[in-house]
C-alpha cells in the first residue's frame, strides 16, 4: 500500500514497543495526535520520546505495535516530505554551509522551488542569518533553521523534538505564536519536551510518558483541572469542622488561616462559612500545580541521569545534512 496521507493527518500510535537488546525503551504505548491541535509529548530524559518519534518517522523499526500518519505507516507514504515534516535535533547541519544553502540542497532534492526557501527563512525569522555559515549559529537559530527545513514541503503534520531547547523566553514566545498559526491552519503538531513549563502555554493536549510507558494523556485543560477551593477565614480549624459536617473534606492551606476544600463548589463553601458564622476573606478555585503534578507523575524515572544516553552515543538522530530530513532511511544500529 502506497499513498499520501488522506485528509486529516492524525497520528495514531498503538501498542508501540521498542526493545534494544531486551531493554525496553518504549513499552506498549498508545495515543492519538489530532489535527488542528498542538500536542505536547512529555517525559524526563530517557523516557523514550525520541525513540517514539523516530518510530513515527520510520527511522526505527518497532519491536511491536505501530505508528501511522493519516492511516499510513511512514514507509507507505507516497510523498513523505509533503505529508510530515520533522526536526529531530537542531545540531546536525553542515557547519560550513549557510543556512540558506542547507535548505536549498533539501529543496532541490525534493523539487521544491527556491522561492519556498526564502519564504520559510522569512517566516522563521532568520533571513539575514541564513546567509552565514550554519556552524556559527546559536542553538536558537539552529532550531529555527530546523523548523524551516521541516516545513519545506508544506506538510500537514509536524513532528518537533525538543524545539524549545536553546530558545530564550522571547524565542519560546515566538515559537508559540508560530505553531499556533500552523495549528489554526489545521496542521497536526507534535512537540516533545522534558520540561512541562516550557510548553504548557503552547500545547492543547498532553501525553506524558515515563520509563517508556504512558502515564497521562488528555487535554491541557483536564490536566490543569480544578483541585479544590482555597478559602481564607479567621479560624481555619472551625471552618474545617463545619465543612466536615457538610461532607466536604479539607486540608490546611500553605498560608495561615487558609484551607483547601476538596470541592469545586465555591458557593457551598461560602454558605457553610456563613452558617458557621465565620468570615470569608478570600475564596477562589485552586487549580492543579502543574509542575508538582508532572513531577509526581515522572518522579525518579530519569533513565539518562548522569550519563549520556545510549541513543545519543549510538544512533545518528538525523539523516546526514544532504538527506531529506523527512525521508526515513536509517535503521537503528543496535537492536
Ligand atoms: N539505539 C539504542 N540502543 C540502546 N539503547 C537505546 C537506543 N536508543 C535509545 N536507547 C535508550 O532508550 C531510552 C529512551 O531513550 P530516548 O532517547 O528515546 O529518550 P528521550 O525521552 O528522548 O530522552 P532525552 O530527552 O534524553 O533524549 C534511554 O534509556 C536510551 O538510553
Amino acid at each position: 500500500m502506497t499513498a499520501t496521507a488522506p485528509t486529516g493527518g492524525r497520528i495514531e500510535i498503538a501498542g508501540l514497543t521498542k526493545r534494544f537488546r531486551g531493554f525496553s525503551a518504549v513499552e506498549d504505548l498508545s495515543f492519538d495526535v489530532e489535527p488542528g491541535r498542538i500536542t505536547g509529548f512529555l517525559g524526563p530524559n530517557g523516557a523514550g520520546k525520541t525513540t517514539t518519534l523516530r518510530m513515527v518517522l520510520g527511522l526505527v523499526r518497532p519491536t511491536s505495535g505501530y505508528a501511522t500518519i493519516g492511516g499510513y505507516r511512514y514507509g507507505e507514504l507516497e510523498r513523505p516530505l509533503s505529508t510530515v515534516g520533522a526536526a529531530l535535533e537542531a545540531t546536525n547541519f553542515h557547519p560550513g554551509r549557510s543556512g540558506r544553502d542547507h535548505l536549498r540542497v533539501l529543496a532541490d532534492a525534493a523539487s521544491i522551488p527556491t522561492a519556498r526557501v526564502d519564504e520559510l527563512l522569512e517566516l522563521t525569522g532568520i533571513p539575514a542569518a541564513a546567509r552565514k555559515r550554519a556552524g556559527a549559529y546559536s542553538m536558537g537559530m539552529r532550531q529555527r533553521l530546523g523548523l524551516a527545513a521541516a516545513l519545506l514541503g508544506d506538510p500537514q503534520v509536524l513532528v518537533l523534538d525538543e524545539p524549545t531547547n536553546g530558545l530564550d523566553p522571547e524565542g519560546i514566545r515566538w515559537l508559540r505564536g508560530f505553531l499556533r498559526r500552523l495549528s489554526d491552519e489545521g496542521k497536526t503538531i507534535l512537540v516533545s519536551s522534558h520540561l512541562l513549563r516550557e510548553v504548557e502555554a503552547t500545547v492543547d493536549d498532553v501525553v506524558i510518558i515515563a520509563n517508556g510507558r504512558l502515564v497521562q494523556a488528555g487535554t491541557m485543560a483536564d490536566l490543569r483541572g480544578t483541585a479544590g477551593a482555597l478559602v481564607r477565614t479567621s479560624d481555619a480549624e472551625a471552618l474545617a469542622g463545619a465543612l466536615r459536617v457538610a461532607d466536604v473534606t479539607s486540608s490546611p492551606g500553605e498560608e495561615p488561616d487558609t484551607l483547601v476544600a476538596e470541592t469545586t463548589d465555591l458557593r457551598l463553601v461560602g454558605d457553610v462559612a456563613l452558617r458557621a458564622g465565620l468570615p470569608v476573606y478570600g475564596l477562589e478555585p485552586r487549580s492543579t500545580d502543574l509542575e508538582q503534578l508532572y513531577f509526581s507523575l515522572t518522579e525518579g524515572t530519569n533513565r539518562n541521569e548522569g550519563a549520556q544516553s545510549a541513543a545519543d552515543q549510538q544512533v545518528p538522530h538525523q539523516p546526514a545534512p544532504d538527506q531529506d530530513p523527512g525521508a526515513a532511511s536509517a535503521e537503528e544500529v543496535s537492536s
